[in-house]
């Protein structure tokens, strides 16, 4: 499975999951604690690959038992690894990390371990990167409040055969609940009704900062598989009008189904052309608010797809930055006067989120920056880390708000709404 997924042409979750369809002979438990493994080695991989330089094997077996026995303590003696194996594994695991460059120790490629260590407590926010995250899921309010949901959820927990399961509140998210453990929530009724959804509780707030109001135009400019357009309908209270556009038909095809499930009436899924497309232009001026949650390198992410460090580059970094300041454009050009665009991203990297922002409106006057304090009604400081800044831009990170890394900044275009 290492072998595949270290061709970098798929997402490791995919390859895992291909990898299982093949081995269909593997039960659950079995399962879990191989994910488990591979997603660690990938966490650790320039770190366990450094150490693999005086292992006792070939590279990826001693991959494997790096991430076994960081993942099932004693492995290489339950598993039966050979003993100089589970000799060099104990000298690996002994090693003082402080000895280690950053970038080995937080087993980040150069060009990214070069920007992080520029952001404010950099050791902090490279920690939480080899975290996994716990799951979090967003109450649809259109068919229950979260209250009802919290205990239905609570009470699928104590049926389940597995101990340590649990789900609290989300701290931010008035409709978020997080759950402790990874139960098999796919196959919950709640799942299958569309009274759930996976989504991260950073993504959930994005919807807080577009605010859509019943019987408005909205767009969703980069709807991809529909997560935020569910948050934006359920808001709507499945009235006016939610367009869900993005350049990619496959994407918005796997989005229909949790359409479906919904319940919501309000959504148009649109596939448009990049540039000049019809729809768009014929939506000029029009929409009350639009959210851009534009394509980026997904870094915020990389406690649930460490593979991401792997797979993106400083080239596709700057490639990213042309699309992103293009679809500011295009998108721009909809929001009626008085309407709110919401630039968003799951990046902590500068690059894709406040340049593109503070570019945007350096080159459009006739938009200006909320403060987004206003506009969230939850308290977002932890530890003296306010998740707004001093402009009014958002940004989470996993080590100070228990989230995604995220970022979002909401401008108005100059007039008013009526
Ligand atoms: C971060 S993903 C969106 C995720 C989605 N909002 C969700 O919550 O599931 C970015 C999306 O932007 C789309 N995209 C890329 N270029 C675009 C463009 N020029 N116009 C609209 N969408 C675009 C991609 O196909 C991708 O689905």
């Amino acid at each position: 499975m290492l072998e595949d997924i270290f061709q970098w042409r798929h997402p490791a979750d995919q390859c895992v999951s291909y990898y299982f369809r093949q081995h269909r002979h593997l039960g659950g438990r079995d399962r879990a604690e191989i994910a488990q493994a591979v997603f660690d080695v990938l966490r650790h991989l320039r770190r366990y690959r450094r150490d693999a330089q005086s292992g006792p094997g070939p590279l990826n077996l001693c991959l494997a038992w790096r991430g076994l026995s960081a993942t099932l303590p004693d492995a290489s003696q339950t598993l039966g690894a050979d003993a100089p194996m589970q000799e060099w594994v104990k000298r690996c695991e002994q090693i003082d990390e402080q000895s280690l460059p950053f970038e080995v120790r937080f087993s980040l490629p150069d060009w990214l371990a070069q920007r992080i260590q520029a952001m404010p407590e950099p050791d902090s926010l490279a920690r939480s990167f080899l975290r996994s995250a716990a799951i979090d899921l967003r109450v649809n309010t259109v068919k229950a409040d979260r209250d009802s949901a919290l205990t239905q959820v609570r009470e699928m927990l104590t049926q389940s055969s597995r101990h340590g399961f649990d789900a609290k509140a989300t701290p931010y998210s008035d409709v978020g609940i997080r759950l402790k453990g990874h139960p098999p929530i796919q196959r919950w009724a709640l799942f299958e009704q569309g009274v759930l959804e996976v989504q991260d509780e950073g993504s959930q707030l994005l919807a807080k900062l577009v605010d859509p109001k019943r019987q408005e135009m909205v767009i969703d400019f980069c709807a991809g598989a529909g997560g935020k357009t569910l948050a934006l309908g359920a808001m709507m209270r499945s009235t006016g009008r939610l367009y869900a556009f993005d350049v990619s038909a496959p994407r918005l095809a796997r989005a229909k189904p949790r359409f479906a499930r919904s319940g919501l009436s309000n959504i148009h899924p649109v596939v448009i052309r990049p540039e000049g497309d019809d729809r768009v232009r014929r939506l000029a001026g029009k929409a009350h608010r639009v959210l851009i949650d534009a394509p980026c390198t997904g870094l915020g992410t990389l406690r649930r797809n460490p593979d991401l460090k792997w797979r993106q580059s400083a080239d596709e970094l700057d490639r990213l930055q042309i699309e992103q300041a293009l679809i500011l454009e295009q998108a721009s050009i909809c929001v009626r006067p008085g309407g709110r665009l919401v630039y968003a991203t799951c990046s902590v990297l500068a690059e894709e989120n406040e340049a593109q922002v503070v570019r945007f409106l350096e080159s459009h006057p006739e938009f200006t920056l909320i403060d987004a304090r206003a506009l969230l009604a939850a308290e977002l400081t932890e530890g003296g880390h306010s998740a707004v800044d001093d402009q009014g831009m958002v940004r989470f990170r996993p080590d100070w708000h228990g989230t995604d890394g995220f970022f979002a900044a909401v401008m108005q275009r100059q007039g008013s709404l009526a």
